[in-house]
């Protein structure tokens, strides 16, 4: 065997090591080899800074960014403490823009048709989340289908969210508001009626109201606490920059575990769902319009298979398969996962300027009582909803001033040439921006006003192209008619059984960024 065999270092191996010292008496060799040791690691580092640098200039190409990244991590400190001053500086910095965060190349696409024509390319892009999200909504859960697969499940939940469904919601929705509005009063009793946080009240009557709709009165009032209590852990796995791993006591995973006691409770409503539509029960909830199109179609399936002769019209209108309980609850989750951070925001933001333009609320307010003919408690029904101009413009106003979801992350499936001199690479993040399209003053004049009258008297309905607030394209919001529609029932309830006041302050109207938008506090 020779003197060095091994795979390890000539220096570390003990007869070499003999060999150097007794012909280094003044250790140069040594400190040659030492030297060398450094030196190679120094190359090994630079060599990797200037790959680093080198794709992203590369990626970067014609677009608008940083000359260069601050080496490996690039703005990784900036995207832990999000600034929307910052996201804006660099949405009007050019229609396409970079940054790269760690290795990953993320471009943002911030003018309308930018937005839009990302949105309007399943081709190239399909939603991207981030790695948690895997984990928290679980690997087989449907959103995280692409294509056809996608559109295909997708058409199966559109009987959940059509108009005759929506109805049916209501009166579950108008007695969680009654309750919680009784609730805001009592708060602001117990303390004098002097000012309180109400973000986290918004945040928990939105949960309220959306497990109400999706799971009806199968959610026992011990675990819709619970869930609403402990929703702010699931947002909190979900942002952005994350453990990439589920360690005990992490964010991830005070989420996962949060997830996973959602998911076991809305499996447990889905069955109990099966029993109570089996027996004929009246449809009440999502859970409910779901469960019955599943015993309708296999009815149907039945009968075609016994050879019983069946008109087209005693076809359902969507056949479905039988799903498990487990099943539903994945995509049911999907629909609060979808719906509670972006309905809180709009929420916090509705009351709060309706309490610092009582012009406003005074309208919502007259609208809401005519329609009821004087009877403040009277339920309304969505034909009703057309009747009340006022109610429906601050809300489709207030979603356009401050849109809930600013950016929505999307992955590059290949090569992307989305201009004739820009291509973006496959594998990188694209973000297209709804902030500018919703703040364009060609089509909202004094876009950085509150307006409601523009939805009244003004051209803001025809303005489709910009309001990108609920996305565009095959994965467009599936809850916008639910979502708007049970905005304008609760301001327009709260306009019946509360008057409210806000305490301005300079940083009241400044947008803070929480995977949605909020207020900054002070
Ligand atoms: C103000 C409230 C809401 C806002 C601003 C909002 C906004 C959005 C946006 C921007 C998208 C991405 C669209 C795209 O990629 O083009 C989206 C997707 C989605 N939203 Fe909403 N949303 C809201 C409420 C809701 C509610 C209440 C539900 C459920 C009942 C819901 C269910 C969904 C689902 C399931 C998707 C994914 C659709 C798909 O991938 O096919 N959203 N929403």
């Amino acid at each position: 065997m020779t003197a060095n065999a091994s795979f390890v270092s000539p220096t570390a191996d003990a007869k070499v090591a003999h060999m150097v010292s007794q012909l280094d008496a003044g250790g140069i060799v040594s400190r040659i080899l030492q030297v060398n040791g450094w030196a190679l690691a120094l190359t090994v580092l630079l060599m990797l800074v200037a790959y680093d640098q080198i794709m992203y200039i590369w990626q970067k190409g014609s677009i608008t960014g940083p000359a260069w990244k601050a080496p490996f991590i690039g703005p990784f400190l900036e995207s832990v403490k999000p600034d929307f001053r910052k996201y804006h500086a660099k949405w009007l910095s050019g229609p396409l823009s970079c940054v790269s965060v760690f290795h990953k190349f993320v471009v943002l696409a911030s003018t309308r048709d930018m937005a839009r024509k990302v949105l309007n390319s399943p081709t190239y892009v399909k939603p991207c989340v981030v790695d948690a999200a895997h984990k928290l909504l679980r690997p087989t859960n449907w959103v995280f289908l692409d294509g056809k697969a996608h559109v295909d499940y997708r058409k199966g939940l559109n009987g959940l969210f059509t108009r005759q469904a929506l109805e049916k919601y209501l009166p579950g929705q108008e007695e969680v508001y009654n309750e919680y509005f009784a609730r805001f009063l009592q708060i602001s009793k117990d303390n004098n009626g002097e000012p309180v946080p109400f973000m986290p009240e918004f945040r928990e009557v939105m949960c309220a109201v959306s497990c109400r709709t999706f799971v009806g009165h199968y959610l026992p009032k011990s675990a819709l606490k619970k869930i609403s209590d402990d929703y702010y852990l699931i947002t909190a796995a979900l942002e952005l920059v994350n453990f990439p791993i589920i360690l005990p006591f992490t964010k991830s995973w005070y989420g996962k575990k949060a997830a996973d006691m959602v998911l076991d409770e809305f499996s447990k409503c889905a069955a109990k769902s099966k029993v109570r539509m089996a027996a004929g029960g009246e449809k009440e909830c999502i859970l409910d319009f779901w469960v019955a199109s599943m015993i309708e179609s296999e009815n149907y399936r039945k009968k075609v298979a016994s050879g019983v002769k069946m008109d087209d019209y005693e076809k359902p209108s969507m056949l479905i398969r039988d799903f498990s309980d487990f099943e539903i609850s994945m995509t049911i989750f999907t629909f609060l996962f979808a719906s509670q951070d972006a309905t809180s925001s709009a929420a916090t933001w509705l009351f709060q300027i309706m309490a610092d333009r009582p012009e406003f609320l005074e309208k919502v307010r007259e609208e809401n009582l005519a329609i009821r003919n004087g009877d403040r408690n009277a339920p309304v029904t969505l034909d009703q909803f057309e009747q009340m101009p006022w109610t429906r413009a601050v809300v489709k106003e207030t979603l356009r001033y401050r849109p809930p979801v600013i950016m929505i992350p999307y992955l590059v499936k290949k090569d992307f040439p989305i201009t004739d001199s820009y291509t973006i690479p496959k594998g990188s993040m694209v973000c297209p921006s709804t902030y500018l399209a919703l703040h364009d003053p060609e089509a909202y004049a004094d876009p950085d006003s509150f307006v409601p009258e523009r939805w009244i008297t003004g051209n803001a309905d025809q303005q489709v192209k910009n309001w990108l607030v609920f996305g565009t394209g095959t994965h467009y919001c599936l809850g916008q008619t639910y979502a708007q529609a049970n905005l304008m029932l609760m301001i327009g309830k709260a306009s019946m059984m509360l008057d409210w006041k806000h305490k301005i302050t300079p940083k009241s109207e400044e947008i803070k960024v929480f995977a949605t938008i909020f207020p900054m506090v002070r």
